[in-house]
């Protein structure tokens, strides 16, 4: 039997813009288990990034309930989701979001100015991470050095150096050509087949197929592809 690891319930997410309200998410449910690849697609402003980042921990809801693991999102304090996010989440992005002045190893360490480990573990750990991408021979480039494959590889490398229960990418392959994205996708296939969990934004296809499910998102509501 599945283990469930995420149950978003009635969600719901309003901006407040120049004196209106707009609806961008509109009572969402939305259940992930742990192993799942589930992709969520849609059009422009559907909602799909708030969505995300809701799941993330990176913003709150108005109204629903969200469960991650034993989590009850919605409770928790500012503190805790912090280390929820920190523990449990890794971020792709489209833009990579690398930090310049740092070399690869430095950057894929990033997460342990949060997450507590002792010294010789997180050597460890940013080693496995960086060898899990095939980075191995660039440790010590400067993100300006690498291609726009290389520096998404080392933001998955950071995602996963806190062993996450979740990974979330908004549009990963979006700055990538086709070659980079498919190595990117092929890479998340088999971080997915060895038990990672999986959900991606993309409003291609294509890169969607990778997943084991799809979902639309549409005015702010989501249905099974
Ligand atoms: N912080 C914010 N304040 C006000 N409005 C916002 C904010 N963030 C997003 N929006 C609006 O919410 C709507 C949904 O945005 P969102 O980024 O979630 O859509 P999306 O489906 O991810 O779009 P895209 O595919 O273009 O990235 C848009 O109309 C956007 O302008």
């Amino acid at each position: 039997m599945k283990t469930m690891l995420l149950q978003a319930r009635k969600i719901r997410k309003n901006y407040v813009l120049g004196g209106g309200e707009i609806e961008v998410v509109r009572g969402i449910d939305l259940d992930v288990s742990a192993g799942d690849f589930v992709s969520i697609m849609g059009t422009s402003g559907s909602g799909k990034s708030t969505l995300l980042h809701i799941l993330g921990g990176l913003a709150r809801p108005d109204s629903g309930s969200y469960l991650l693991g034993a989590k009850d999102m919605l409770t928790l304090s500012d503190d805790e989701l912090s280390w929820v996010r920190a523990h449990w989440v890794g971020f792709v992005f489209q833009t990579f979001d690398l930090l310049a002045e740092l070399d690869v190893r430095d950057n894929v360490a990033l997460p342990f100015l949060y997450h507590h480990a002792l010294p010789d573990d997180r050597e460890r750990r940013v080693d496995a991470a960086i060898d899990r991408v095939g980075l191995g021979h660039r440790q010590r480039h400067r993100p300006m050095e690498l291609s726009g494959g290389e520096m998404q590889r080392v933001a998955i490398a950071r995602a996963l150096v806190i062993a996450p229960k979740l990974i979330l990418a908004d549009e990963p392959t979006g700055n990538l050509d086709t070659r980079n994205s498919n190595e990117i996708l092929h890479l998340f296939k088999e971080l997915n087949d060895t038990g990672t969990t999986i959900v991606m934004v993309t409003h291609d296809h294509q890169v969607a197929s990778y997943s084991k499910k799809i979902m639309i998102m549409e005015d702010g509501l989501l249905s099974v592809s």
